[in-house]
């Protein structure tokens, strides 16, 4: 396990790998032999977060919510260390069973799930597939039955109650969600009628801070309230993931265990209970890595330009998520402390990395990192504008994803649709 050279003096397995804890050098290296934009992931970090997550929640199933990234060494890491899988859809679900997720620890999620999907998950079953589908919506249990399912099923709750980091990820209130909460108990019995019902799952959003559990609480407490008024305990009660992660550098790393005990203490029911982060597990073992191309000085701001944007990293678009970005060619101590504008190449004023951030007088050529960039990174990336998707390379400068090339932009078009 690699040890990590915090800049606080804290090492090994610590709640929080922050930007400045990767090796310069070490990114540098790799910018140099795979160009930029560049993703990085570390999968020794991946496995220490899984095991703090093991450590926090002994008598729990920890699934891994695949959504958050879902390269394959990252799957096997995670795997190996001993965590199930949570997916959102069929290619989830392919993703974690070819990754070697024994099929018993794969729970799909369906949200509105698209006919192909169904149709592949049944088939899967079929050949022995022994996975669990999570059902928000009576409607999708009559899917399930006209393919003949009969296998494991678990009824999505909406719990009523939301938190999470920005509105757009504020889950556990979105009607869009589980199956009202008035509803639970009949549509668990629906569930019985078509398959096995074995579990119940409620979800209360994403980037759910340390400061603001409440909601969290008030989920456990009534999904464990419902577990308990059914007439034949389920197997399982999932309270879903969330967990966030300090993106700011006066952001305190999350308490874990903090988070567990009120989980524990508030969920008072027989079943066992399972959590499933998503961005605890890989937030921090990611980085990006991307080259300035352009400077410029304008009344209000120094703008630079860079060669990652919103198609490479889209949080900061999408939820105004905040990014750390530093200099991997300069320190401050060596160039003037200068503010900037950080923007990508993408014809869309939305495509801003960040605002009014300081770094040493920026040149062309420059190396910049964005940190804390493992979660909902590369999965969002698309090809807008054009653009290639960047390449993925572990830390130790293996192919994790080839960068995208111009002729893979139009190998999808013309020919049959299958
Ligand atoms: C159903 C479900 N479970 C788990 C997660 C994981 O969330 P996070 O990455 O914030 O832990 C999500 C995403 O918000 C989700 O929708
Ligand atoms: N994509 C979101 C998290 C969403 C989780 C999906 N339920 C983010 O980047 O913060």
């Amino acid at each position: 396990m690699s040890e990590s050279n915090t800049g606080d003096g804290t090492t090994e397995n610590s709640a929080v790998r922050r930007p400045a804890d990767w090796e310069a050098d070490r990114l540098r290296d790799l910018a140099s032999e795979f160009g930029t934009p560049l993703y990085v992931v570390d999968p020794d970090r991946v496995r220490q977060n899984c095991e703090r997550l093991l450590g926090a929640f002994p008598d729990a199933t920890v699934d891994y919510a695949v959504k958050a990234n879902t390269a394959r060494t990252v799957l096997e890491t995670v795997e190996d260390a001993g965590l199930g899988a949570e997916c959102a859809s069929a290619g989830e679900v392919r993703r974690a069973l070819d990754a070697g997720f024994a099929p018993e620890e794969v729970r799909y999620t369906a949200v509105n799930p698209p006919a192909a999907d169904l149709d592949a998950v049944v088939e899967w079953w079929r050949e022995g597939a022994d996975l669990t589908v999570t059902v928000g919506a009576r409607t999708t249990l009559d899917a399930l039955a006209e393919r003949g399912y009969d296998g494991r099923l678990c009824v999505r709750v909406n719990p009523e109650v939301g938190a999470g980091h920005h509105a757009k990820v504020t889950t556990g209130d979105a009607p869009q969600f589980g199956v009202p909460f008035d509803d639970a108990t009949d549509a668990a019995s629906a569930a019985s009628e078509v398959g096995e019902f074995v579990g119940l799952h409620a979800h209360v959003g994403s980037g759910v801070s340390g400061d603001d559990l409440s909601a969290h609480e008030v989920l456990v407490g009534r999904m464990a309230m419902l577990a308990d008024e059914l007439d034949e305990s389920p197997e399982f009660v999932s309270v879903g993931g969330g967990f966030g992660v300090p993106y700011r550098r006066e952001d305190p790393p999350l308490d874990l265990d903090a988070v567990a005990d009120a989980t524990r203490a508030a969920f008072d029911c027989d079943a066992r209970l399972v959590v499933e982060p998503g961005r605890y597990v890989v937030a921090d073992a990611g980085i990006l890595l991307t080259e300035v191309t352009a400077v410029k000085e304008t009344a209000e701001t120094t703008v630079v330009g860079v060669d990652a944007g919103m198609t490479t990293l889209l949080r900061p678009a999408l939820y105004d998520a905040y990014h750390e970005v530093r200099s991997l060619s300069a320190s401050i101590d060596d160039r003037v402390p200068t503010s900037c504008l950080v923007a990508g190449p993408v014809c869309e004023t939305a495509d801003v990395l960040g605002e009014e951030r300081v770094l040493p007088e920026p040149k062309r050529g420059d190396l910049l990192s964005v940190g804390t960039t493992g979660a909902y990174g590369y999965e969002m990336a698309s090809t807008y504008n054009s653009r290639p998707r960047p390449a993925v390379v572990t830390l130790d400068g293996e192919t994790v994803a080839r960068r995208e090339t111009l002729a893979d932009l139009t190998r999808l078009e013309g020919g049959e649709q299958s």
